[in-house]
């Protein structure tokens, strides 16, 4: 479902003198449809980087990405809109819910654009497991940073992408509700038959994808334990 093809991804310096700064090293990777991998790391171990490249967002130096079987990197930008909208869900450690927009209007925005028909029954579905039903016709500032991410989930697993890029997806939230959250997430993944690459710094989050990778000196290794 998602293939990384030997990836290697450099920053250009930043003053003459300095080395180019070599981010990631021949990095290959493959998460099949339905499955959950989180990727650790120390803080600029590249985790980031990896996940835009995943998805489209960031054009690497060397190797290719397939997701869904199409060849990111060899698309056009159009093509490459066209699939990041369809097949792939986000969710950010800042939300990055649109604040002139209702929660209702939120979660719709992806599959409208997408022109996909919209399943009410699922959408019916995670607003009621995710316990925002209440609150459609909130403005996201009037909601808590909780319910923000749950609108937030609501919307990246909508139009059932097939795949689910999540950058700290609790980072902004406390002990309690990263748990309350995170299960929600792989819960809801898990019956969209979406795959998941989660970036954090949380064993504990960790703990709730099939498979844990470290990102360490520009190169995947098996997670050491917590
Ligand atoms: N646009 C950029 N230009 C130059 N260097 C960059 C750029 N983006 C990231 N870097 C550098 O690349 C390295 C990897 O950054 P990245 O954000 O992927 O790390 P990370 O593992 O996600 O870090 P964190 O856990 O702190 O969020 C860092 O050293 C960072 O400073």
């Amino acid at each position: 479902m998602l293939e990384l093809e030997t990836i290697s991804h450099w920053f250009e310096p930043t003053a003459a003198a300095d080395p180019a700064q070599r981010v990631l090293h021949d990095v290959s990777l493959t998460l099949q449809q339905g499955q959950s991998l989180a990727l650790m790391g120390n803080s600029g171990s590249g985790k980031s980087t990896l996940l835009q490249i995943a998805a489209g967002l960031e054009h690497p130096n060397q190797g290719q990405v397939r997701l869904a079987g199409q060849p990111l990197y060899q698309l056009s930008d159009n093509q490459l809109s066209a699939l990041r909208r369809d097949k792939i869900g986000f969710v950010f450690q800042q939300f990055n819910l649109l604040p002139g927009l209702t929660v209702g209007d939120n979660i719709l925005f992806q599959s409208r654009l997408s022109q996909q028909p919209i399943d009410n029954q699922w959408l019916k579905h995670l607003m009621t497991e995710l316990a925002i039903d209440d609150l459609q016709h909130r403005l996201p500032e009037q909601l808590s940073g909780g319910q923000q991410q749950r609108v937030a989930i609501a919307r990246a697993i909508a139009h059932k992408p097939c795949i689910v890029f999540a950058d700290e997806p609790t980072g902004n939230l406390n002990d309690s509700l990263s748990h309350s959250v995170m299960a929600l997430l792989s819960h809801l993944i898990k019956q969209a038959n979406s795959s998941l690459l989660m970036v954090t710094h949380s064993a504990a989050m960790a703990g709730y994808a099939d498979t844990v990778l470290e990102l360490h000196q520009g190169q995947l290794t098996e997670a050491s334990p917590a």
